[in-house]
């Protein structure tokens, strides 16, 4: 079997003192041991046994245990219901064929070996008797009386090289060793007083897992199901865990055919090709964290059981991905009852409101009831459960993290990020967390440095523009800007991406009957009235609204620009009036005091709220559609693209259709897209968002008041 033999503690009950070896054990385990030898020389091979039994429940599958010398005694503890995964042997020992006969193939079985002579024995066994070779001592220890001579670094570097097989280095180990010994090519550091006598064994372990690590990407596995948009499952997993500085790997569980607007359905491939997935990535690769997201039904989740139950990675964090956004239940009762077997297995969950309401069997009734129920499943499981309180309603989205069985609790406030682009944020944040423990943070740390990430990306994600729906967190902002990226558009970019974003719009305008018929001639008088009536009530409060963005410019060029248009408005709204909407032609009194109707009113609340937010630049997007559709239709019209008929002279509404083809407006549309195009180009992220929206909700608007006239308004 692939055993992480990173940081492998052997006992010594003498060492370990007052503390005791149990609790020894536990503290180093928590921070970071991997693999654990209980080696007690004096015991009885009864004593062995029950201290087995308590260890395997100290660690409760969070690190390796096996036995020193004592084959009989793993066999027995085995019998008791203990967690024995194998055994160290000596040369003089019980025989390693033996051991592996009675323990099974995923067993881990250890030989010592130093000499040329002890290779080749090892070459000479069945592949598949000995996992990894234990060399040293490499300075001598008091620690080992009967040690043999020391091997050194530069010893046990020929040893290493010469081994088929994975070697721990052992003997007078510390802590100053760590990168020595990793270069020359340990698999791991096997240490008993480094650790057995330390203060604080877990401090102590935490160093050496970091020195171990330093300067090396962690290898971070996610099994989850697979989102083809890039922005939740593996994909976001893959993505969150590079950001993080890990080397990420994905089993999948699942495809989904899903966007930023929902899922359209779900295809679970056969258990069996997952487990050879799982297993392809785990014999080969060590692993340094797992991180579990969406697991489809109950044979999937007992399938990842199995396979955890073998490779027990160091670093489980549990997504545990059961309650959609919508609140549906996206795991049948059969699979919720077998995930409640794969909490055991994890040492982080980061479950939603909503999935901590059903791990917790009850539903939190506010924020500090939430907490009470983590506390009670993290007890519960034996693992730390970090709240997410982003569906809070509020303008805070605190977190907390709860840790029952070491007592302990952190709780992390920060205001809620108005955004739309949260699709994959838990699969995103879950990924960070197990990529920063397997680097070596403590748990607290890591949730502190993981947050900070996500709302930067989360800040950052409606800039990548992606999708109509909810869209993704943009997972390397952070990367981009301090690499120096700059993925602001230029003005140019934003002009060609901002008409191309309207285009369902433009298109959906050509195709208005009152479009078409006004080009073809056939528009029937009283809804083409109706319609100038409109735009005269529209022309009065957009000369208001222009007059607004004149007051916010900042350069009297663009402060002018403004001014002008207000002037150009208030003069085309006074032309209406005097050259269409009088009573010679055929215009009654009703008409000329026509009321806005419903187009007129959505339209101008639209832009009033945006002219009286007091934002310079998300209000020139809000008027820029007018200027930019209008000149865009009237030189289509000009051009006969909608028929010849609508550049001749005998066309009923000629002189109307000249006025759309005006040159002096057709150059005030190309500043005004200038301006904004630049201010967009200028702005952050998240302005440059607002100000599209507005854009794209005036354009929105226009479609709909060049609608009005043929549905049905009648002249009022
Ligand atoms: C990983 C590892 N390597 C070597 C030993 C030594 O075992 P011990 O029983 O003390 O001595 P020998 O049997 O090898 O002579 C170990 N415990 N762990
Ligand atoms: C069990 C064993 N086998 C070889 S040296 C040794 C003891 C190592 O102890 P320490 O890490 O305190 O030097
Ligand atoms: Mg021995």
């Amino acid at each position: 079997m692939n055993a992480d033999l990173s940081l492998y503690l052997v006992t010594d009950p003498a060492l370990c003192g007052a503390r005791g070896v149990v609790e020894t054990v536990r503290q180093a385990v928590d921070g970071g041991v991997r693999i654990v030898q209980l080696r007690d020389k004096a015991a009885t091979d009864a004593e062995i046994v029950d201290q087995l039994v308590d260890l395997s429940h100290a660690i409760d599958g969070r690190a390796l245990l096996v036995v020193n010398d004592r084959l009989d005694a793993a066999i027995a503890a085995r019998e008791r219901g203990a967690r024995v995964d194998g055994v160290h042997l000596g040369q003089g020992d019980a025989s390693v064929l033996r051991a592996r006969e009675a323990l099974g193939p995923d067993a881990v079985i250890g030989l010592t070996a130093n000499s040329p002579a002890h290779l080749e024995a090892v070459l000479a066994l069945p592949p598949g008797t000995v996992d990894h070779l234990g060399v040293g001592v490499i300075r001598p220890t008091l620690t080992k009386p009967d040690h043999p001579p020391a091997l050194g670094i530069e010893g046990f570097r020929a040893f290493a090289a010469a081994s088929p097989l994975p070697c721990v280095a052992i003997g007078g180990v510390g802590i100053d060793d760590t990168e020595a010994l990793r270069e020359a090519g340990a698999a791991g550091l096997a240490v008993v007083s480094a650790l057995c006598a330390a203060d604080d064994p877990r401090r102590e372990a935490a160093q050496f897992r970091r020195r171990w690590h330093a300067g090396a990407a962690p290898r971070i596995l996610s099994i989850a199901g697979s989102d083809p948009s890039g922005g939740a499952g593996i994909q976001a997993d893959l993505k969150s865990i590079a950001a993080n500085g890990g080397y990420g790997m994905a089993v999948i569980t699942a495809l989904t055919a899903q966007n930023t607007e929902g899922v359209r359905g779900v295809h679970v491939p056969p258990t069996d090709f997952l487990q050879a997935q799982l297993e392809a990535v785990s014999d080969d690769i060590t692993l340094d964290a797992v991180k579990i997201g969406m697991l489809a039904d109950a044979e999937v989740i007992r399938t990842v059981v199995a396979w955890l139950d073998v490779v027990r990675p160091p670093v489980v964090v549990l997504d545990p991905v059961m309650v959609a956004t919508s609140g549906d239940r996206l795991l049948d009762p059969e699979a919720e009852g077998e995930l409640r077997r794969l909490l055991r297995h994890a040492d982080l969950i980061t479950p939603n409101l909503a999935e901590l309401a059903v791990l917790a069997g009850r539903v939190p009734t506010d924020w500090p009831d939430a907490l009470a129920a983590a506390e009670e499943l993290s007890a519960d499981v034996g693992a730390m459960v970090l709240v997410k309180g982003g569906h809070l309603p509020g303008d805070e989205a605190p977190d907390a993290l709860i840790d029952a069985p070491r007592g302990r609790r952190q709780e992390f406030a920060g205001a809620r990020i108005t955004t739309r682009n949260t699709h994959g944020t838990g699969c995103s944040l879950s990924s960070a967390l197990a990529t920063r423990l397997a680097k070596g943070e403590d748990a607290p740390t890591a949730v502190a440095g993981a947050r900070a990430w996500l709302r930067e990306s989360l800040r950052e994600g409606e800039a990548l523009r992606v999708g109509r729906g909810q869209g993704p967190i943009s997972h390397f902002a952070g990367l981009w800007a301090r690499g120096g990226l700059d993925t602001r558009p230029t003005a140019a970019v934003v002009e060609a991406d901002w008409w191309r974003q309207i285009s369902a719009t433009r298109t959906a305008i050509d195709e208005l009957p009152f479009i078409r018929a006004l080009a073809d001639g056939t528009l029937a008088r009283e809804p083409f009235l109706f319609y100038l009536a409109q735009d005269a009530l529209y022309l009065r409060d957009y000369a208001r609204v222009l007059a607004e963005a004149a007051r916010l410019a900042s350069t009297s060029e663009e402060q002018a620009f403004w001014a002008n248009s207000a002037h150009g408005s208030i003069v085309g709204e006074l032309e209406l009036h005097a050259a269409w909407l009088t009573p010679s032609q055929g215009v009654g009194a009703a008409t000329f005091s026509a009321r806005p109707a419903p187009a007129t009113t959505a339209y101008l609340d639209h832009l009033r709220s945006v002219a009286f937010g007091g934002d310079y630049e998300e209000l020139i997007a809000a008027v820029l559609p007018c200027f930019w559709l209008y000149t865009d239709l009237g030189r289509r019209l000009h051009a006969g693209e909608f028929g010849a008929y609508a550049r001749d002279p005998r066309h009923p509404y000629a002189s109307w259709l000249a006025t759309y083809a005006d040159a002096a407006f057709e150059e005030a549309t190309r500043r005004a897209i200038e301006f904004v195009a630049t201010a967009a180009a200028a702005a952050e992220p998240e302005k440059r968002g607002r100000m599209l929206r507005a854009f794209e909700v005036s354009s929105a608007h226009e479609l709909a008041f060049f609608a009005a006239p043929l549905e049905g308004h009648p002249v009022v």
